[in-house]
């Protein structure tokens, strides 16, 4: 029987963000610049009202400006694109965020073109999406980042692993296998239309949830000794009752069989604030030089 390692997102976002303290500090003292990030909230989800205040306190922590607009859920379109305009023309403001998902009577895709791609420290706008398809420098989606790291730190090299993402999104499966194929992995990105799902995860040496279903990866769909990197952060409510977080894989079937698993919550997703702080220090000094 394996035994299955627990791969710790909490502490190594932890870390990253102690380090980024002291590049902040650096820059700071050797340009007279803070790093700005301004995030924008429309409307009261929830789940977003929280990743917001978790993002304005972990970038004042990092000794960075941070910027905070809440717009009301019925906010028109033109206003939204005329708080980004604004906030591209402000030489205080290294980075923007607009946070996901957007009420649905605005067009998601419109505000992040709008986006200055300079500032676009999630790496939404299709020029960051493009530089990183043909291998150019760019800001890289923060989950996706995230997620390398992890398994550059559990792995080491990736060449010529077999990766299996499944879930094709723009935020996360796309930006995912592009950032593996530089890490000259071998890539399948699978989806709901993929033949034979469980079969293409068997062959993964590296396997990653980033589809939204709760527990929909079984534990029988995974190579043993196989990584898995788990995106998946559903909200559903347990037989007791009780709401819980759980993630794309069934973590409990996955013991004994993977080599290495992330946690839901405590894997993926501290690391995807910890990106962004590392993206906003990125798009700072790339605005300077
Ligand atoms: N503009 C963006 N919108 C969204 C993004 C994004 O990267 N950019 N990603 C997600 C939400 N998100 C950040 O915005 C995010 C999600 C989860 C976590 C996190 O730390 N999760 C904890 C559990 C937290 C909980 O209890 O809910 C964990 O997994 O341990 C941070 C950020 C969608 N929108």
């Amino acid at each position: 029987m394996i035994e299955t390692r627990l791969i710790d997102g909490k502490a190594f976002a932890e870390t990253m963000r102690a380090r980024l303290k002291g590049e902040v500090a650096a820059f700071i003292k050797e340009t007279g610049v803070t790093p700005g990030l301004a995030v924008v909230l429309v409307g009261e989800d929830p789940a977003s009202a929280v990743y917001v205040r978790n993002k304005g306190k972990q970038t004042l922590e990092a000794g960075m400006a941070s910027i905070e607009h809440k717009l009301p859920a019925e906010a028109t379109q033109d206003e939204v694109l005329a708080l980004v305009r604004a906030l591209n023309a402000d030489p205080a403001v290294h980075g923007i965020l607009v946070q996901l998902p957007l009420p649905g009577h605005i067009d998601a895709q419109a505000v992040l073109a709008t986006i200055d791609p300079a500032k676009d420290v999630d790496g939404f706008h299709v020029v960051n999406a493009g530089r990183l398809a043909v291998g150019l420098d760019a800001l890289v989606p923060c989950t996706p980042l995230g997620c390398v790291m992890l398994l550059k730190d559990t792995l080491g090299s990736l060449a010529g692993l077999e990766a299996v993402v499944v879930g094709r999104s723009n935020i996360v499966g796309k930006p995912l296998a592009q950032l593996l194929l530089r890490e000259d992995c071998t890539v399948t990105l699978a989806h709901s239309r993929t033949r034979d799902l469980p079969a293409v995860c068997r062959r993964a040496d590296i396997l990653i949830g980033a589809v939204g279903r709760p527990e929909m990866i079984r534990g029988d769909w995974i190579k043993p000794g196989a990584t898995v990197i788990d995106v998946g952060i559903n909200r559903i409510t347990g037989a007791d009752g009780k709401g819980r977080l759980v993630g794309d894989v069934a973590f409990e079937e996955a013991q004994g069989i993977a080599g290495a698993i992330t946690p839901v919550p405590g894997g993926v997703g501290p690391m995807t604030i910890a990106c962004l702080l590392a993206n906003t220090l990125t798009a700072a000094r790339r605005q300077l030089t």
